[in-house]
């Protein structure tokens, strides 16, 4: 059965919607997909880092180091914020920054994406880029960030499982999450 394409009708995209969640559960893939169903602009905030500073992830954290990423992950966010709705697929740690989790839940409705370890480990090892995930076992990381972070990815509006097969089942569900919280009353 094809999964609906469908976007619910009565949905309202009058500000970002902003994806959070560890790596590898999906949020540029299905963000890239969830914006094109809401004919809204799509970005990724590790391609504006990247494409400011004509270099790979990678490499940013070897020449600049962790520290100046995150900084500039706060400054990019920021300024997408700014401008009109679209989806922006965050990386895995910006929701950590306090300054820049404020900016969400005050600009945007987040979506924490959320998938269990196995899966995590799986996809991240489908492209072993991560600086993170380059120094020790990617399983132990990922099960040590997941623990870390979760309680604050919990802050987040809204928590959508992120679903094996077409990307386009998880986009469904975050839409039908999203109609269901516009529905409630909810001011954003
Ligand atoms: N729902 C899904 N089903 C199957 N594979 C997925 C799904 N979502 C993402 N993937 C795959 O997992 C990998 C990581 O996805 P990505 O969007 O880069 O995650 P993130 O941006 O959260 O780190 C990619 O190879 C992507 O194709
Ligand atoms: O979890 C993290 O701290 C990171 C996640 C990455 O983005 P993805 O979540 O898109 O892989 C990227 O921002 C960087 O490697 C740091
Ligand atoms: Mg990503």
């Amino acid at each position: 059965m094809i999964p609906s394409l469908t976007r619910p009708s009565s949905l309202r995209i009058n500000r970002p919607i902003v994806l959070v969640g560890l790596m590898g559960v999906g949020k540029t893939t299905v963000g890239r997909r969830l914006a094109s169903k809401l004919r809204v602009p799509f970005y990724d905030a590790d391609e504006e880092i990247e494409k400011a500073a004509n270099m790979r992830i990678s490499e940013f954290f070897e020449t600049y180091g962790e520290p100046a990423f995150r900084d500039g992950e706060r400054k990019v966010i920021e300024r997408l914020l700014s401008g009109p709705p679209h989806v922006l697929a965050t990386g895995g740690g910006a929701f950590m920054n306090d300054e820049t989790r404020a900016l969400v839940k005050e600009k945007a409705i987040s979506v924490w994406l959320r998938a269990d370890l196995d899966l995590l480990v799986k996809r991240t090892a489908l492209r072993n880029t991560r600086p993170l995930l380059q120094n020790g076992d990617p399983r132990e990381i990922l099960e040590n960030l997941l623990k870390e972070r979760a309680p604050t990815y919990a802050k987040a509006d809204l928590a959508v499982d992120s679903m094996e097969g077409p990307h386009n089942r998880t986009v469904d569900r975050i839409l039908k999450k999203l109609a269901v919280f516009q529905r409630r009353g909810s001011n954003k």
